[in-house]
């Protein structure tokens, strides 16, 4: 019998040459094997996704490539870092393995969204908060429809949610080049079906979204309170699922906390794989500045990378934007990026942009607390004073401190037309200028904001 690291090693060499690069960095690189002995093969995978896989999938091709090299039939076992080792710790190989589970024809009125083509696997940097959701993507790209469907992305703002289900569109388009793959976000898809009653092509839009080999949905969330549209999305679902055609879909939160989302589309949501993706680490958010840095061809020191890594750590979005700002700067001041640039550069920022740190939900916490209602009651409808009145306030400060679009503040405010949200903007600065009480009211809310 081969010791564990020839035996490793002998597995890394045949998979090089039968997977692709990305699948192979996923799959085996990102994998330490830990024990072989009694004929089992114990390693160690990062996510309980890998772990999944490996079961579902990779272990048994490696049971079968050793027992025609060397005859032998061995058992592999996957455990995650935290998990004990079940050579060492007693349990049996039964219970580990149990507890294991886990075109052309288009239609003019129907938009077109091409895939961005810097979204792919290969400029998608991993890192721990990302890396199940970068798995689960590869799967879904390599084998869709089968193992995970829908894929669902979950997470905050700007983490990389659109950038992998372009990269699975891609993907799946390299290998299947007549694969017909769909992206829209949630507001096409109501635009499309919406456009179609009015012009009496409910039948093309049908077949439109019904015969892609992958349907991609960003932003899912935006289906709230859109009854038709989610009555539809209900049929779009059910036909290219029961064809065994991949959906993925993208959020900023669980299915289950989508307001106003059916409970028929929560379910099926539930069916396949939810996945969320959280903020990158330092570490994660250094490598994609560099990683940026090196396709824009910009000189950048480390620690100049390190300190605007350091300076924003939730949104990456917000981070290239970052150094795009650095880079700005430089060329204006005619001065290498340097660190101290860097820091002048983002100060400036800072100082011009309205602040980014208040969030609406940070709003509509603190107007609540403030008029003792609660938050249920500021995104609902109740036309009652002592309710609206707040409620005009929150929109108006989340205009006033946020950058946020007034859809956006629409529908943090249980989904309501971005009209609702000018009109209470126009109502409080119009009553502010008469009104001495509302007056100390809202300043003294945005102190509290502000602190
Ligand atoms: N892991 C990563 N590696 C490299 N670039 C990334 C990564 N994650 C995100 N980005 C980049 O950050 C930007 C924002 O990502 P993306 O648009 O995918 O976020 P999102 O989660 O879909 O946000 P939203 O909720 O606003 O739709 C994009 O330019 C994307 O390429």
């Amino acid at each position: 019998m081969p010791d564990l690291e020839t035996l490793w090693q002998y597995i890394c060499d045949e998979f090089k040459t039968k997977l692709s690069t990305i699948s192979y960095n996923t799959w085996l690189k990102a994998v330490k094997p830990i024990a072989f002995s009694s004929q089992t093969l114990i390693i160690e995978v990062p996510t309980a996704l890998h772990k999944d896989y490996w079961k579902a999938n990779l272990s048994k091709q490696v049971v079968s490539l050793v027992a025609d090299s060397i005859g032998q039939t061995i058992t592999v076992i996957a455990k995650l870092p935290d998990e004990p080792n079940p050579l060492t710790s007693g349990l049996s190989n039964n219970r580990i393995q149990k507890n294991t589970k886990l075109a052309d024809s288009r239609p003019t009125f129907m938009r077109e969204t091409k895939l961005n083509e810097k979204y792919t696997f290969d400029t998608f940097v991993i890192g721990k908060g990302n890396q199940m959701a970068h798995a689960a993507a590869l799967v879904v790209a390599e084998e869709p429809g089968a193992l995970y469907n829908p894929l669902f992305f979950f997470g905050g703002v700007g983490l990389g949610k659109t950038h992998l289900m372009h990269a699975i569109g891609h993907q799946m388009l390299t290998n299947n080049p007549q694969a017909k793959v769909k992206y829209v976000t949630s507001e096409a898809f109501a635009n499309d079906f919406i456009n179609s009653i009015q012009t009496k092509r409910q039948e093309e839009f049908r077949k439109e979204y019904r015969s892609v080999d992958l349907l991609l949905v960003d932003d899912i969330q935006f289906f709230a309170d859109k009854e038709g549209t989610q009555e539809e999305f209900f049929h779009t679902f059910n036909a290219l699922y029961d064809d065994k055609k991949q959906i993925v879909l993208s959020s900023d939160r669980l299915p289950n906390e989508i307001p106003k989302l059916q409970k028929r589309l929560v379910s099926r949501f539930k069916w396949g794989l939810s996945v969320d993706i959280t903020p990158p680490d330092l570490e994660t958010r250094i490598a994609i500045l560099r990683n940026k840095a090196d396709a824009d061809d910009l000189d950048i020191p480390d620690d100049t990378l390190s300190y605007i890594a350091g300076q924003i750590d939730s949104n990456i979005r917000e981070l290239e934007g970052a150094l795009v700002r650095v880079q700005a700067y430089s060329s204006m001041t005619h001065l290498p990026i340097s660190t101290s640039l860097a820091a002048d550069a983002l100060k400036n920022l800072k100082l011009n942009g309205k602040s980014n740190e208040i969030s609406i939900s940070v709003i509509q916490d603190k107007v609540a607390k403030y008029y003792h209602i609660s938050i249920g009651d500021l995104k609902g409808k109740k036309r009652v004073k002592n309710i609206v009145i707040p409620r005009q306030i929150a929109m108006y400060l989340a205009r006033e401190l946020t950058d946020a679009s007034l859809p956006k503040i629409g529908h943090e405010f249980g989904g309501k037309d971005h009209t609702t949200v000018i009109h209470a903007h126009e109502k409080i600065s119009g009553a502010l200028n008469t009104d001495s009480e509302l007056q100390r009211e809202v300043n003294d809310l945005k102190s509290k904001l502000k602190k």
